[in-house]
């Protein structure tokens, strides 16, 4: 089945809309727009496809009610945007797809809910629920917690993730621009990219950062195509039916061949970041990166940070690039004492429960091309 059907097959389906396609220029709600989208996502629902609708503007949305003409730099500002847009969006949603008498639920994530793993699971959950009742999930990152540490900023990445926690068949990611072009449209020579297979395909291509309100930019939207592990099609809010469809509009992601991720893995790679470094010397970078080997005590040479057990940390090769990422199973504090010794002697001259490794390998995942 060629990936643009399995679009228009998909039993399960996330869209995600950008907050140029969903608000105005001045900082209000396009209920035009909004209204528009609607009706081509009831449509769908009306066939039996289960969807989640990831939506940005929350803080576009929030700008013309707090008098500010632009998005505010500062991360308070945008809080107190997002909070006020919030509402008003969701509000709009509720009324909109009331017309198909369709109930909708709003579902505000943080980074955070998708970095620890019982929250992760929450999510899951919740998520799961709302579809079996029959609710339609509308998902936006819980922009008035999130602080710029540990905030996504752009929902591109967030809806790829929800696609694998959802286990959806297909994304779909609705923006201001019509496809993916070789470099940023608003520049003249860029031309448009249909079919995207793998790294090769975006060799010639810029990717720019965002136009007037988004964040992200087409960066994040390759990065949430490549995270997704199922077909993702980007294209403008416009034309979101003949996506959906399976029409050849926009520009198609195809899934990497092979084996993919485990959702655990791709959590680990995409939405947890390093609480702290531990290198490496060459011998445990080769075992870990090329022969997925659990990292042993004796491969460390040294620890950064002041990570607990069960935290996500980074694992560096000589060099300081970051090679690895993986749960650690000790904290920051007791590594210096393990460093460099087998863990025989360890069992020896510690006791048995240190004869654990540092990370096991089924908690690891790769982050180098150079394996
Ligand atoms: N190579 C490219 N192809 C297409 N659009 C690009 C490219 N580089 C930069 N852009 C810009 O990215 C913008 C879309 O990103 P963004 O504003 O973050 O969207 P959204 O709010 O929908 O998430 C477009 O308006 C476009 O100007
Ligand atoms: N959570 C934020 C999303 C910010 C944003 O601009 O995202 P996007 O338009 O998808 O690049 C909001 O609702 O305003």
């Amino acid at each position: 089945m060629s990936e643009r059907v399995e679009v228009a097959k998909a039993r399960r389906i996330v869209v995600k809309a950008g907050s140029s396609s969903l608000t105005t220029p001045r900082g209000t709600i396009d209920a035009n727009r909004i209204d528009a989208l609607v009706d081509v996502l009831a449509a769908r629902r009306a066939d039996g496809t289960e969807i989640v609708f990831v939506s940005s503007g929350a803080i576009a949305a929030g700008l013309a009610p707090l008098g500010l003409s632009r998005r505010p730099p500062d991360l308070a500002t945008q809080q107190a945007a997002a909070s006020v847009g919030q509402g008003l969006l969701f509000a709009r949603y509720t009324s909109s797809f009331a017309r198909y008498g369709m109930t909708v639920g709003q579902v505000l994530l943080t980074a955070d809910d998708m970095m620890r793993r019982s929250h992760h699971r929450n999510a899951q959950r919740t998520l799961g629920q709302l579809l079996a009742m029959g609710i339609l999930p509308i998902v936006n990152e819980n922009d008035t917690v999130a602080t710029d540490e540990i905030r996504f900023g752009d929902n591109d990445r967030l809806a790829a993730l929800v696609a694998h926690l959802i286990r959806a068949d297909a994304l779909v990611l609705l923006s201001d621009v019509d496809a993916l072009y070789t470099g940023d449209p608003r520049q003249p020579g860029a031309r448009r990219v249909d079919d995207v297979h793998g790294p090769d395909d975006l060799r010639d291509v810029k990717l720019g950062r965002s136009g007037r309100v988004g964040t992200g930019g087409m960066v994040t939207k390759v990065e949430a195509a490549r995270i997704a592990g199922i077909p993702v099609v980007l294209t403008n809010a416009a034309s979101a039916a003949h996506a959906l469809a399976g029409d050849k509009v926009g520009t198609l992601f195809h899934p990497a061949e092979g084996r993919r991720m485990s959702t655990r893995n791709l959590w680990l790679a995409h939405a947890t970041t390093g609480q702290g470094r531990v290198m490496l010397d060459p011998g445990a970078v080769e075992a870990v990166v090329r022969r997925r080997k659990s990292l042993l005590p004796a491969g460390v040479t040294g620890v950064d940070g002041d990570f607990a057990a069960g935290d996500p940390v980074d694992l560096c090769d000589t060099s300081g690039h970051v090679v690895a990422r993986g749960l650690v199973n000790y904290d920051a504090s007791e590594i210096p004492e393990l460093m460099g010794r087998s863990t025989r002697w360890l069992a020896r001259e510690l006791g048995a429960e240190y004869e654990r490794e540092i990370i096991h390998r089924d908690h690891l995942v790769i982050l180098t091309d150079e394996r």
